[in-house]
């Protein structure tokens, strides 16, 4: 191991990492809260300072992936969508199978220039958690308890608000609705066969109201579907804290556009789509499995050094004070003050370790188990 690996793997560099992703998040949270008065005198111009301050704070996780990681993420698509990628709005329908998928995503988003207004069908869990969740109330993300007879009218009404967005966004959805586990993959085998569906090998079976409502509630201002898999070569499966620890991976995407016209209204028809796109998606993730790649062609997509750039500017927004306070607190601080500032920053610690928590598989919901919503 190099001099830089053991340096990116210490944990004195996670804690300044997090350190700078907490104090930095939680500041653009508070900038988020002062934006509130001005939606009531300029709603587009408050949603367009929402996503530039969102930017803040996503990209510091495209940061840590492509700049401090070094991983890389290679695109397969057909050239000739190329040039509409982050020029129009998509549905992004994903595969859940990584505990990074939503870094990735970012990435790209960031590479077309659409993550800071980037949107999701997320699960509620997450608009509690700190930064994060908090980002996500300012940038009219959906929220969703996965409960149908719950979640119809709250995500109907949230997706219509999405209509006259001023800036071009991608809205990702998950539709197996939670992560793949062998178990979860078994229960919704046993789904599929009770309603004579074709079994999938690589995902669990979507849930089709999500994608249905929001075809039917973008409509006009969506214009298509990228159908896309993910994959990671050497069959890896990354985690946040291995990207944290610098150990780089190389993932792979195939994006597929499908315009919007093409999907039928009828909630039945618009199901029966799904599932059967599910079924290539699997095909698809059997190829890459056999071959090692997707079908059609790789193309370049660059990343931009913006994201380092923002990284490095609030390392030293917040890095500096925090320098500051220590020597100060070394040199004429009481045994109290010197207490309380390390039961504050192991608090801190914690929090941190908690958000990467939320993104392990091991530590996931029971959802799509037995016994649990359906199962
Ligand atoms: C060029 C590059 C292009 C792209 C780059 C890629 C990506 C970048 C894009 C954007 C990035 C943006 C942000 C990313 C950042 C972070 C996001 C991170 C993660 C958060 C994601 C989540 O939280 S996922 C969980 C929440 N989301 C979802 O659940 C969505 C899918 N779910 C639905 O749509 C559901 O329908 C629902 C949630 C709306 C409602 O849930 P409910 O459970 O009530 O569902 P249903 O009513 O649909 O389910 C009941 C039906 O399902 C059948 N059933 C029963 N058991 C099962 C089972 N085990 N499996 C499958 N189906 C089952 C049941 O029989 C019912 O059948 P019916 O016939 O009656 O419908
Ligand atoms: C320097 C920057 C550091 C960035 C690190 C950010 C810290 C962690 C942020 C966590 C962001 C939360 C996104 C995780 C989402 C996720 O993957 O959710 C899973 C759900 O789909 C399904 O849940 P489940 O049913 O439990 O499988």
């Amino acid at each position: 191991m190099g001099l830089v690996e053991l340096l990116k793997s210490h944990i004195l560099c996670h804690l300044i990492i997090g350190y700078v992703f907490l104090a930095s998040g939680l500041l653009v949270n508070l900038l988020q809260l002062c934006t509130l008065p001005l939606w009531w005198f300029n709603k587009q111009l408050a949603r367009t300072v929402n996503c530039r301050l969102a930017y803040c704070i996503s990209s510091q996780g495209v940061a840590l992936l492509d700049w401090w990681s070094g991983t890389k993420c290679t695109l397969y698509t057909d050239p000739k969508d190329y040039p509409m990628y982050g020029k129009e709005n998509g549905i992004v329908v994903l595969n859940h199978n990584f505990e990074v998928d939503f870094l990735c995503g970012w990435s790209f988003c960031e590479r077309f220039g659409v993550l800071g207004s980037s949107k999701v069908l997320v699960k509620k869990e997450l608009a509690y958690m700190p930064v994060i969740g908090w980002m996500w109330y300012f940038l009219e993300i959906v929220f969703c308890k996965r409960k149908w007879e719950e979640d119809r009218i709250a995500v109907t009404q949230s997706l219509k608000k999405l209509r006259d967005y001023p800036e071009n966004f991608w809205f990702l959805l998950f539709c197996e609705g939670t992560r793949f586990t062998a178990q979860k993959h078994q229960i919704s085998m046993e789904v599929a066969e009770k309603k004579g569906l074709p079994k999938l090998k690589h995902h669990l079976l979507p849930r089709t109201k999500g994608f249905w409502v929001t075809v039917q509630n973008l409509r006009g201002s969506v214009v298509a579907v990228y159908d896309t898999v993910l994959n990671f070569r050497n069959n890896e499966t990354p985690t946040l804290l291995g990207i944290l620890s610098g150990k780089k991976y190389h993932a792979d995407l195939y994006v597929r556009r499908i315009p919007l016209e093409s999907i039928p209204e009828g909630e039945a028809e618009c199901a029966a789509w799904l599932h059967k796109l599910y079924q290539e998606k699997d095909n698809f993730q059997e190829e890459y499995i056999q071959t090692g790649r997707y079908p059609g062609p790789i193309v370049n997509s660059p990343q931009r050094p913006w994201p380092l750039v923002n990284w490095l500017c609030w390392s030293v927004l917040v890095l500096y004070p925090l320098g500051v306070f220590l020597v100060s607190l070394v040199s004429t601080g009481s045994t109290l003050s010197i207490l309380v500032s390390v039961a504050f920053c192991s608090a801190a610690s914690l929090v941190f370790r908690w958000m990467i928590g939320q993104t392990e598989i091991s530590k996931g919901s029971g959802y799509g188990n037995k016994g649990n919503n359906n199962g």
